[in-house]
């Protein structure tokens, strides 16, 4: 049987490169950066691609997807997250999108676990101060953050990594509150306390982790206002995408102390930053790395081929299709 003819816009995980060019005759970028619109049509094009295997940041909009040779029937992406994708482009040509999800909820979790501690307790200042030389030994009044037992945690967007988050800071001892597009089942809340506003949400909450998906229903979502919600001392994660926070004012919160501290992992225009963000007061950034374990991004490309497998090699539809 004839191999179908895949495009590959990165780099992925070896045993994922191993098992696909095993199924398919698979088309690399060698470039191995985010690719541009021209090049995944010039490459779907020269190739006759059948399936394209992507990720967050490759140019799939609507000129891409318009252009795109009639051999294309289906377009998996290597992320949970598809704001970089237009679906209304993708299903007006029939082509079929999948994505990942639950295979990354924990790791996603972990890193905003991971930036919520640091925040609270200071962890980028402090490694900072170390690495400059400038730490004069121990001191009674340095570098204190805040306990997490007993706080709130407000999570925005209680979907599958909200609740993996939701597990974990329960560990710790903190009070789950939500928000979310609708109130979970009793069974599946575990005791956690859902607002039915954003301004009740944000004006109980000591720290805000957000994991609503990008696009432009959630541009800007913490704006000057929302932020203004928040209590004095309060603390800002992020590890869904970074267009949901107007940066300018984030960073004048942090400026002016009425924020605690930040935690990013996700950017709006990355792999640029908000200029702000470099001198912002108590700030712990990290390049995107929410799904970033070995186990993960291996999870993350068989569910990428198993779903390619389906439709370009059994004919079926695809497991894990996008709405
Ligand atoms: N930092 C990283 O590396 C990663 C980031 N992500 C991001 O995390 C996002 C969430 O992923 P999952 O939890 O798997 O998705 P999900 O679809 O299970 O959960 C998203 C939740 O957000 C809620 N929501 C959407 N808009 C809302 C709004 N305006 N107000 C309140 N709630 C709203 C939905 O009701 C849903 O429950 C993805 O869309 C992706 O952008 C995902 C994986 C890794
Ligand atoms: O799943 C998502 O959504 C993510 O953000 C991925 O974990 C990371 O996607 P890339 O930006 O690494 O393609």
């Amino acid at each position: 049987m004839t191999k179908p003819v895949l495009l590959m816009t990165r780099r992925f995980p070896d045993a994922v490169e191993a098992r696909a060019q095993r199924d398919y005759v698979t088309i690399p970028n060698p470039a191995d950066t985010a690719m541009e619109s021209a090049a995944i049509v010039a490459a779907a094009r020269q190739s006759g691609a059948e399936g394209i295997l992507c990720a967050a940041g490759d140019a799939m909009g609507a000129a891409t997807l318009a252009a795109l040779p009639e051999s294309v029937r289906v377009i998996a992406t290597f992320s949970v997250g598809t704001d970089h994708i237009d679906l209304g482009a993708a299903k007006a040509r029939g082509i079929a999108v999948t994505n990942t999800p639950d295979v990354l909820s924990v790791a996603t979790a972990e890193i905003a676990f991971l930036l919520i501690l640091a925040a609270a307790r200071r962890g980028g200042e402090a490694e900072r101060l170390l690495r400059a030389r400038q730490w004069t030994g121990w001191a009674p009044t340095q570098l204190m953050g805040v306990t997490l037992e007993g706080k709130r945690l407000g999570i925005l967007g209680m979907g599958r990594i909200g609740q993996a988050l939701a597990r974990m800071a329960r560990g710790f001892g903190m009070e789950i509150h939500y928000r979310n597009r609708n109130r979970l089942p009793a069974e599946e809340e575990q005791g956690a306390i859902y607002h039915d506003s954003d301004k009740g949400f944000l004006r109980a909450i000591d720290v805000l982790s957000m994991h609503i998906p990008g696009g432009a229903a959630t541009r800007h979502w913490l704006d000057a206002e929302r932020i203004a919600w928040l209590k004095r001392g309060a603390i800002v994660v992020n590890t869904g995408r970074g267009t949901t926070v107007d940066d300018a004012a984030l960073c004048a919160a942090l400026h002016s102390g009425h924020l605690r501290a930040a935690g990013l992992d996700v950017f709006e225009g990355e792999p640029r930053i908000f200029e702000g963000y470099h001198t912002a007061p108590n700030t712990v950034l990290l390049p995107h790395l929410g799904s970033a374990t070995v186990e993960t991004r291996d999870a993350m490309g068989f569910r990428c081929l198993d779903n390619l497998d389906a439709v370009l090699l059994r004919g079926e539809a695809p497991l894990h299709p996008v709405a």
